[in-house]
């Protein structure tokens, strides 16, 4: 009878029936060479690997601009733990299209406005790719893991969530968090170090989120939550990393970030709840789960009044109709929303008070604007009149995105073969990553790309290059909260500019850009906030 090899791989020649060099019962000859043929079997194994690693990868490359091969199996992956401004701005001059490795996934940077365009408007190849991490956190039946009719048909439903007559009501909200995280700045600064300012990126984040959430849910949450998710948010931030292990291990970043997620899907939930019990007694419309479960009231009435035969004036008909969700759907898609501006407005919102306090000139117009469209009244509260006519204010905020754009980049899946260019088909189940940057940096269309200049808006020609504002994206998952997300900023820069004075206390590291999901200062923004004489 044979006798019992060691391990899965059982190679002819390790099985003892074949002795040449030792007795039958396995002397220390045949040890020696059976554990050798073992050795030379793993390295060809591993050979073979590297060889089909390398070998798939040129393949996928193709015609397109990459390192001639691969480091086996994990590619670059160090670089892309710990991604470095320059090193992106190098791959998108490198080509309009060029590619990488990392592990067994084959990525496809689109560099060029024109290549980034065609990813961001080809549904019928790519969809949005999101990190493993996400689905877990989002939960998979979460909407924006939806694609084609089902993702149109699920966002026309949250069209009505940002008209500007939904936009109105959500202002008062938003104001009241202005003023008192105005306030909460001055008793930092007071409390701070005034010589070197205090490291205001986390207050941001923290404002950026007590905005959201008040935008979101309204008053339905309480305080004590609000500052709770803002603290773990970044929590969240910090999960989605582009590589993670399969498995949600304990005190992990994932843990920690599904941790925080379930914090707020639950206290979302607790929020819906409370708004359909409000708007189902008239309640008026305060934040956008209000207005979400007005649409499905509304559409509830008039399907009953159809099922009945009772004749329905046209105008009565909501512009939508939509089904009625659960408390945790709608808690699921409401998070969505979070995570879809947090870490963005909060880039935004940094960068601009840092800009606006390195370039007083354009700060005193900001605030010239502002006060003269409140009629010399600094106290006279957001209107979407007000908001929408600041053009110079305005400009500030486009520039920013423009200059400091808080996404670069968008990664999306490839669904079947992408026929991109006549001669570069990317392959199936390819990461395809659109850039947004490079076309909001492009000289020839934004003359001196590196420098911040408002004018741009006003009397030069930038508004209408639309082709290459791409801060949003573009295409059917361009991004549903822009003109909430913009007026917003402009909003928050002109009442802080009639309400307190700040100054930047540069460091060496203040121009130079950390990547954390988004963009921020290295230095995280020193500041000093004081009160206005
Ligand atoms: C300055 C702030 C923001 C920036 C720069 C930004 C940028 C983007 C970009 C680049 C996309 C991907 C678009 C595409 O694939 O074509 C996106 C998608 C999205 N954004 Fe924003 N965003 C911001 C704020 C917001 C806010 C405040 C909200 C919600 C209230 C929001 C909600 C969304 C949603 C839901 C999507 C996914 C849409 C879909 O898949 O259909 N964003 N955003």
């Amino acid at each position: 009878m044979a006798a019992v090899v060691n391990g899965s791989f059982a190679s002819p020649i390790a099985n003892a029936d074949y002795t040449p060099f030792g007795s039958a019962d396995g002397g220390l000859l045949s040890k020696v060479y059976n554990s050798i043929s073992g050795l030379s079997v793993t390295i060809t194994l591993l050979l073979i690997l590297v060889a089909y690693d390398q070998f798939k990868y040129v393949w996928n490359k193709g015609s397109i601009v990459g390192p001639s091969w691969k480091i086996p199996f994990i590619g670059p992956f160090l670089q892309s733990v710990n991604p470095k401004m320059d090193e992106y701005k190098a791959k998108w001059a490198s080509g309009d299209l060029s590619c990488v490795s990392v592990f067994h996934k084959f990525v496809v940077m689109a560099s060029s406005r024109d290549m980034a365009r065609k990813v961001f408007n080809s549904p019928t190849f790519v969809k949005p790719c999101v990190v493993d991490v996400a689905v877990k956190l989002l939960r998979p039946t979460n909407w924006v893991f939806l694609d084609g009719k089902a993702h149109v048909d699920y966002r026309k439903g949250l069209n009505g969530l940002f008209t500007r007559q939904a936009l109105e009501a959500y202002l008062p909200g938003q104001e009241e968090v202005y003023d008192r995280y105005f306030a909460r700045a001055l008793e930092i600064s007071e409390q701070g170090d005034k010589e070197k300012g205090v490291p205001f990126m986390p207050f941001f984040r923290e404002l950026m989120c007590a905005v959201s959430c008040r935008t979101f849910v309204g008053h339905y949450m309480s305080d004590n939550a609000v500052k709770k998710i803002a603290d773990d948010y970044w929590m969240i931030t910090a999960a989605l990393e582009l590589v993670n292990f399969p498995i949600i291990l304990p005190f992990t970043k994932t843990w920690y970030g599904k941790k925080a997620a379930d914090m707020v899907l639950e206290e979302f939930s607790k929020c819906a709840a409370k708004s359909k019990a409000r708007m189902a007694v008239g309640g008026d419309i305060t934040c956008i789960m209000d207005a979400w479960v007005k649409s499905m009231i509304d559409s509830a009435k008039y399907n009953e009044k159809i099922a009945k035969g009772i004749a329905v004036e046209p105008e009565e008909k909501p512009a939508t109709l939509v089904r009625d969700f659960s408390d945790f759907e709608i808690s699921q898609t409401v998070f969505t929303f979070l995570f879809a501006s947090q870490d963005a407005t909060s880039s935004a919102c940094t960068w601009l008070f840092q800009i606006m306090a390195d370039r007083s000139e354009i700060l005193d117009r900001v605030r010239a604007e502002n006060l003269a469209a409140r009629n010399g009244d600094k106290d006279v509260r957001f209107s979407m009149d007000l908001l929408e006519n600041l053009p110079y204010t305005r400009a500030v905020v486009k520039e920013l995105l423009r200059y400091r754009p808080p996404v670069i980049m968008v990664p999306y899946v490839v669904k079947k073969p992408f026929p991109i260019t006549d001669s570069y088909t990317a392959p199936k189940g390819s990461m395809i990553i659109p850039s947004c940057w490079p076309a909001l940096h492009d000289p020839e269309v934004y003359p001196n790309p590196d420098s911040y200049d408002p004018e741009r808006w006003i009397s030069g020609d930038a508004e209408s290059k639309s082709k290459n504002w791409l801060v949003f994206g573009t295409g059917p998952h361009y991004c549903l909260g822009q003109t909430y997300a913009q007026l917003n900023l402009i909003g928050m820069i002109g009442k802080a500019s009639l309400c307190v004075d700040w100054s930047h206390k540069p460091t060496e590291k203040s121009e130079d850009i950390e990547v954390f999901a988004t963009l921020f200062p290295q230095d995280h923004c020193p500041l000093v906030f004081t009160e206005r004489p």
